[in-house]
């Protein structure tokens, strides 16, 4: 892929995120919709986006019991995405069904641990261990379910990779300088998770947010 940048088109009103991907496309490599999209504008809308041209990601998270994953996978054909997230906590039944209900050719990818979280929020739900033992013990569970790759931090895709060397690796929490990281707390620059190893960089409100998205947009590519 040659821009490796997906915009998280993450707003609550259609023509403003069309407006928005029109301007700052000829800098960004795909387009991914996720949650708050969704929501917002169901199936008419990734259609809408979908019609103007870049890969679509779909990052609905799915998380429920694999009969139930695997028919929303099935329902998503329609929107021909090139990715698709799922949880990897949902199990390894839950993955190997989503994987095979995909389309082909579709990229079903397994989040690991989001990267608003660190090890204070692990402990706090019961799990032992850093952030990087959680990850690769998802990693690891995700690769042997037969799924394309995962989700995880810039701060632990270089040692994923290191294990799993043909992983398709998507990376958010991507912050191009120290300010405003918001709610993400396991943040790397754009730059750093490419060259550690990244497939996908994901990156929302330090373009979607910037009062000049474009120049945003631009700035990062020639960081990469
Ligand atoms: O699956 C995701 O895309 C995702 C996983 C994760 O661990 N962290 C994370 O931030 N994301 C998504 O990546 C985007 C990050 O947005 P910004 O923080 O605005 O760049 C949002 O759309 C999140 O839903």
């Amino acid at each position: 892929m040659s821009n490796p940048v997906y915009l998280a088109l993450d707003l609550p009103q259609i023509e403003p995120a069309k407006a928005l991907l029109d301007k700052v496309k000829a800098h960004i490599g795909g387009v991914k919709l996720g949650l708050e999209f969704f929501c917002a504008h169901g199936g008419h809308g990734v259609h809408e986006i979908a019609h103007m041209g870049l890969p679509i990601f779909l990052d609905l998270k799915f998380h429920d019991i694999p009969n139930t994953v695997a028919a929303a996978m099935q329902a998503v054909h329609v929107y021909e995405p090139s990715i698709v997230t799922v949880h990897a906590s949902g199990g390894r039944a839950m993955m190997e069904d989503a994987k095979a209900a995909a389309a082909e050719g579709c990229k079903v990818v397994g989040v690991t641990m989001l990267t608003s979280l660190d090890e204070n929020d692990l402990a706090q739900a019961g799990v032992g261990g850093t952030p990087h033992d959680h990850v690769m013990r998802l990693a690891d569970l995700a690769h042997d379910s037969g799924l394309d790759g995962i989700v995880c931090s810039g701060q632990e895709v270089g040692e994923v990779r290191k294990q799993w060397k043909d992983g398709f690796f998507v990376v958010p929490g991507l912050r191009p300088n120290s300010n405003g990281t918001g709610d993400q707390k396991r943040v790397v620059t754009p730059r750093k998770a490419r060259d550690d190893g990244a497939s996908v960089l994901v990156i929302g409100r330090p373009i979607s947010r910037a009062d000049d998205p474009v120049a945003a947009a631009r700035a990062i590519e020639a960081t990469l």
